[in-house]
């Protein structure tokens, strides 16, 4: 490319010839300056024609828009060298919460992922990037569901197989042509769901087959054999697509309160299906349902194909994108073969539950993908954006914000990290008792996290925020959908209260409050207790010793009457304005005594109790 001096860009500063420079590159932007959605009175100003407008370019724009017009570049500066480094597509740089301390390996140790996870996420988030971006960008905006195209790409390279997580389904496989099926974990499905998260379209990010990724487990469990291979076969290689059906408009969360009905035929061959199910995620684009039934016996999944017939689906609106694919699906009569049961009659509460769990779970991956993002965008913005005269980072306040959030997402990511690991380590059963009440709390406090980096980050970015692409489009994105991950796959109410409901089954039985140390076998409470009793014991055996001794006493040696000599005191020479004081006293001395009795008789039974059961 030619090199120019900043004279000769200078002479181009007219609506004929236009030239400005940034970072070092010169851009003849005449025949752009119409086309600018920006408007074209900006780069006309005196500031910016024929000038080398660095500063106001980044204040106002992302760096890939430099990439997107790049024709528009015809030389750079003599003797100026760029600052700004171009990522290529799938680059990890690391920018300090933005992303999580393992890819920095160097500096950062992780007791979970290896150089072979780097490498593995490295070369997924290349894919995801020049090949499902895209498709994203332009869906989001648009609504149009997911292409055939990308469905049977993602299969090609097994995407679909790695999000259902490690297993049989992805042996034989050579992933990204170096990573062996067999080799695949449970956390390099977490970094699958998380660079998912990281592409920052929340729609499409649920129309990306995410109802195959929590409707297809059932399957892996229970299906018979035949049906099995054939529909996992189908929906993996992504030539067809299944999705969950479970909400409905009658129970939510309140999976028990299903009303969807399945009735056994009199030859038992078939059920038949009734009912409707609704906010079901991709489920324009389905043809089978992983759905949730009611039987005379208990709740029960089915496998239910369109083709069966009587199945039909309307568009929900929300306020996502309708790239999702969100529907309500209608069963009327459907007749679905006893071979379909994805669970025994009554026992489908149990499948259900295992599948929610990893549903839940792999939100979470998602959600951190996407607010870790935010944080990036938003240090990355902060110290690039002027205002004032100066960096939007100079300001502390802006600085306390970027502090809530960092903190916010480094925990929940901490949280998610620990909680993948048990996953790796239980079998089902014990991750199904175990397992489910942190992965619910974990998610609740996963999306309270995703509320609060998207307040911070509002305040950050101000009108950015609010508008739908350009600079502050994450932003935009996480502010209006944030309450998606927050109810879909349970409520956050409902969620925590599962997790307390499991935490208060797992408590032991006899287990009571106690005192922390132990003091010669005692607690503090037990040697408190035991000090009272001493204390009250010695007091009553005392009580008159003492009173004699200060002169108050009215008592006879070998005489203890207090209250039963009402001239007591008199003839020992004292006056009689003394004898009522002396009575007075006897009478206090005596009720205290009195009151002393009952309280070491209650001083004995709480220690005895704090020995035997504490
Ligand atoms: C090669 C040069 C430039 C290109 C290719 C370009 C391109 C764009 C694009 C694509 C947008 C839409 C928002 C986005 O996608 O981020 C935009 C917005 C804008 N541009 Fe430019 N631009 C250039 C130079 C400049 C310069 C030098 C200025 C003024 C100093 C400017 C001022 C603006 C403004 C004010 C907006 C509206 C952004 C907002 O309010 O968030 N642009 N530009």
């Amino acid at each position: 490319m030619q090199t120019y001096t900043l004279e000769e860009v200078a002479k181009h500063a007219t609506e004929e010839s236009l030239w400005i420079v940034i970072d070092a590159k010169v851009y003849d932007i005449t025949d752009f300056v119409d086309a600018h959605p920006g408007s074209n009175v900006v780069l006309t100003h005196r500031d910016v024609a024929g000038k080398d407008c660095t500063d106001q370019f980044y204040n106002l724009h992302r760096h890939e828009v430099l990439t997107r017009y790049s024709t528009l570049q015809i030389g750079t500066v003599q003797g100026q060298r760029a600052t700004v480094k171009s990522p290529e597509a799938g680059d990890i740089r690391y920018i300090p919460y933005g992303e999580p301390t393992y890819l920095k390996p160097e500096i950062f140790a992780s007791p979970y992922f290896t150089s072979g996870h780097i490498e593995f996420q490295k070369r997924l988030r290349k894919f995801l990037v020049e090949e499902v971006l895209p498709e994203a960008m332009e869906k989001e905006d648009s609504g149009e569901l997911i292409s055939k195209e990308l469905m049977l790409r993602m299969g090609d390279v097994k995407l679909n197989h790695m999000r259902l997580g490690p297993g049989k389904h992805l042996h034989g496989a050579l992933i990204f042509d170096y990573l062996k099926g067999e080799d695949f974990d449970v956390f390099h499905e977490l970094i699958v769901h998380y660079e998912i998260g990281r592409l920052g379209t929340r729609a499409f990010q649920d129309g990306l087959l995410v109802g195959m990724v929590i409707g297809l487990p059932p399957l892996f469990l229970h299906a018979k054999d035949e049906i099995r291979d054939r529909v996992i076969d189908e929906v993996l290689s992504g030539r067809e697509t299944l999705c969950l059906a479970m909400t409905e408009p009658f129970a939510g969360s309140d999976v028990a309160g299903i009303q969807t009905e399945a009735v056994l035929s009199d030859d038992g061959q078939y059920f038949e299906v009734s009912g409707v199910k609704q906010w079901i995620t991709t489920s324009r684009i389905s043809r089978y349902y992983s759905t949730a039934v009611k039987t005379k016996s208990g709740l029960m999944m089915l496998l239910i194909d369109t083709h069966f017939g009587g199945v039909t689906v309307q568009p929900t609106k929300t306020s996502y994108s309708s790239t999702a694919g969100t529907g309500r699906v209608t069963f009327d009569r459907v007749r679905v073969p006893v071979s379909h049961m994805l669970s025994e009659e009554g026992k489908g509460l149990k499948t259900i539950l295992a599948n929610t769990s990893h549903e839940r779970w792999l939100m979470n991956c998602l959600t951190i993908g996407l607010a870790r993002r935010v944080c990036e965008e938003s240090l990355l913005w902060a110290k690039q954006r002027k205002v004032f005269g100066h960096h939007l980072i100079d300001e502390p306040v802006i600085r306390a914000r970027l502090g809530r959030m960092f903190a916010a997402v480094e925990s929940a990511s901490a949280w998610n990290e620990a909680i993948t690991y048990q996953m790796a380590k239980m079998d089902l059963a014990i991750k199904t008792e175990y397992l489910s009440g942190p992965i619910a709390l974990s998610k609740y406090a996963i999306t309270r996290m995703e509320f609060e980096v998207a307040d911070e980050a509002v305040h950050i970015w101000g009108g950015r925020s609010l508008t739908q692409g350009g600079m502050g489009r994450l932003i935009e994105t996480l502010q209006r959908t944030r309450a998606f991950s927050s109810i879909l796959g349970g409520t956050e109410s409902i969620l925590s209260d599962l997790a307390v409901r499991r935490a208060i089954r797992h408590t032991p039985q006899d287990a009571r409050l106690r005192g922390g140390h132990r003091y010669m076998g005692f607690t503090i409470s037990e040697i408190f207790l035991i000090s009272l009793l001493l204390v009250n014991a010695i007091a009553v055996l005392n009580e008159e010793r003492f009173l004699s001794r200060i002169g108050w006493s009215s008592q006879h040696p070998g005489q203890y009457s207090q209250f039963s000599d009402p001239g007591y005191g008199v003839g020992q020479g004292q006056a009689s304005g003394e004898s009522v004081k002396v009575r007075l006293v006897n009478l206090i001395s005596a009720i205290r005594t009195l009151l002393r009795i009952p309280l070491i008789a209650v001083n004995i039974l709480v220690i005895a109790y704090e020995l035997v059961l504490g």
